[in-house]
């Protein structure tokens, strides 16, 4: 019985293992940022029990209607259920066990029977060449020590059978249940060794866990990032913290048909490979008239407070018969319709991304976009992106060149970028792109898509309980901000090339020892490391200047004829 338990622990945590190398990276470097963390397949299990009781609950009081008021969605405080999403490795960020965070309760479970992305890292790593494995690694291990101080002897035993310099040792009471102290160890020794060490301490049962903390001087790497469009198969990582099934506070939480729904709407989305077109949806009746609602009360509100560029591309999309009030435009048609404008294309998305995956499509002039409709209890705000917020939101802007090209631009930074540096371009995502205002005549209008597609928001950003405050990427990217009610604090632009131009002077003051272009022709991001490279491109560039010096001739001959 026991093995067939550890036998089922392995299969499910060989899945969590396998997630992200099946889709193209070793660790989970690439695509995380804080809470955009990958959802064990154990942690989202606890997390739907959790609220599977919640909304078994709900549906018997009749809980559904509290959460809504006059069609606005109100967030019910604290009542969401206390499991957290997401792996939390323990940090030793400036490398002390007192300021460490000992909640390791999510690698409690798993870490005799699968490694971390930490211990993934290192195999990799190792496993590069027989150098690679002999090289000395430096690295902090948290040990949890079940009976007392009396382990450590057994550690630095066991670290010395390994052939391992102890270069700093502490130790502190633990906070986990059944754990006397937590020891936090740093050791010198190759990596072959080090995968060693941690295989035999966790043999022994004086260790209640034994955990490799730091992963920074384990592979220096540039993180993986996509260079072909078609890499963005990959790019599709989801955060799931405000999906209906998981998020007590959204509309469609009690409601199973929604969920239901909306499931099978992003499996499209999970199906959906580069070059496909986007399969049509035959939205319900009940669908199109949550988007008919949104649609004319955007249409009235937009005269006033939308920017100039938002209405003459919302204009173009009526022309094209793609924004009328009685359906849901098709995604297929948007992108092309986009395509012709400002060559942005859409990519079917399941739902909330990772930024690191949504920023990169960018890069491509690739939209991921949310094809399911929000819950129509709640037509003027939802928790979660979707389609009325991507269509009334995004796509008018995404027409606009210059927003288009501030928008690719976001995303180019973030290819290779660091976690902070990602971190950092979303927050300027989102006050600018999500939540922006800019200036006309003085007015205050409107450029943000979660403006724009929200009006309980919209009215809240134009009145006067918000603060306002001048564009300044330096000071923007680092404001803290919550994505679950109405902001407090939105940044005004001066205008999209006044964003722009402090945007790219921002930008080149980050780390990435290198510069990336986007060549349209090939769909390819190239990255500018060699003269041979750089040499083609100003042949390109020269003859593009011939060219429009001999438009500027011609026009001026003819002038004088
Ligand atoms: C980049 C930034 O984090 C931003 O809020 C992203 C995150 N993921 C997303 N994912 C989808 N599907 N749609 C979006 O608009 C966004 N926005
Ligand atoms: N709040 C937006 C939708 C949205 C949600 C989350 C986001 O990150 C972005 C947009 C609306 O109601 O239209
Ligand atoms: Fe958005």
């Amino acid at each position: 019985m026991a093995v067939a338990a550890a036998q089922k622990n392995r299969e499910m945590f060989a899945i969590k293992k396998s997630y992200s190398i099946e889709n193209g990276y070793p660790s989970r470097r690439r695509s995380l940022v804080d809470d955009a963390r990958f959802e064990t397949l154990v942690v989202k299990q606890t997390k739907q029990s959790v609220l599977e009781e919640a909304r078994a609950r709900a549906n018997d009081s009749g809980l559904e209607s509290d959460f809504i008021q006059d069609g606005v969605h109100i967030g019910n405080g604290d009542n969401s259920p206390t499991v957290e999403d997401g792996t939390q490795q323990d940090e030793t960020k400036n490398g002390h066990l007192a300021d460490a965070d000992i909640g390791d309760d999510d690698a409690k479970g798993d870490e005799d029977y699968t490694l971390t992305e930490e211990e993934v890292i290192l195999q990799n790593a190792a496993s590069e060449s027989s150098e690679a494995e002999q090289a000395l690694q430096q690295a902090a291990l948290l040990l949890h020590m079940r009976d007392g101080m009396g382990s450590l002897a057994r550690i630095l035993k066991t670290i010395d059978n390994y052939k391992g310099c102890v270069q700093h040792l502490e130790t502190r009471p633990s906070q986990v249940t059944g754990v006397q102290f937590d020891a936090l160890v740093k050791v010198s020794m190759t990596r072959i060794n080090l995968i060693q060490l941690i295989r035999s301490l966790r043999q022994s049962t004086a260790f209640a866990g034994v955990n490799l903390l730091t992963e920074n001087n384990i592979s220096s790497k540039t993180p993986w990032f996509p260079r072909h469009a078609s890499d963005l198969d990959n790019c599709n990582h989801l955060m799931t913290k405000y999906e209906p099934e998981l998020d007590m506070n959204h509309p469609g939480f009690a409601d199973k048909d929604y969920r239901e729904r909306r499931k099978q709407i992003a499996e499209i989305a999970f199906a959906y490979k580069y070059g496909d077109p986007i399969p049509s949806i035959a939205y319900t009746e009940i669908e199109n008239g949550t988007w008919q609602r949104v649609f004319n009360t955007v249409l009235d509100l937009m005269p006033k407070h939308a920017c100039r560029e938002y209405k003459a591309a919302f204009e173009k999309l009526q022309a094209a018969d793609i924004f009328v009030p009685h359906r849901i435009p098709q995604l297929e048609d948007v992108s092309s319709f986009l395509r012709k404008h400002t060559g942005f294309t859409l990519r079917p998305a399941a739902g909330l991304l990772t930024a690191r995956d949504f920023l990169a499509s960018l890069a491509f002039r690739v939209f991921q976009s949310t094809q399911y409709v929000r819950h129509n209890n709640s037509p003027f705000h939802t928790p979660e992106p979707d389609c009325i917020h991507e269509l009334l939101g995004h796509i008018p802007l995404l027409a606009d060149p210059s927003f288009a090209q501030f928008s690719q631009e976001i995303g180019l930074a973030s290819l290779g970028a660091s976690d902070s540096e990602i971190e950092k371009l979303s927050t300027v995502y989102w006050f600018t792109v999500e939540f922006g205002l800019c200036k006309e005549n003085q007015q205050l209008k409107a450029y943000g898509a979660a403006l724009l597609s929200s009006i309980g928001e919209l009215l809240h950003a134009l009145s006067d309980k918000p603060e306002l405050r001048p564009f300044e990427p330096a000071s923007t990217s680092v404001q803290p901000y919550q994505d679950q009610e109405y902001q407090p604090i939105y940044y005004v632009a001066e205008t999209f090339e006044d964003a722009k131009d402090k945007f790219r002077r921002w930008v080149s003051t980050m780390s990435r020892p290198f510069e990336v272009r986007f060549n349209p022709h090939t769909e390819r991001v190239e990255v500018l490391d060699s003269v041979d490279k750089l040499e083609t491109l100003i042949w390109q560039l020269n003859t593009e200047t011939l060219h429009l010096t001999n438009a500027v001739k011609k026009l001026k001959g003819s002038h004088f004829e």
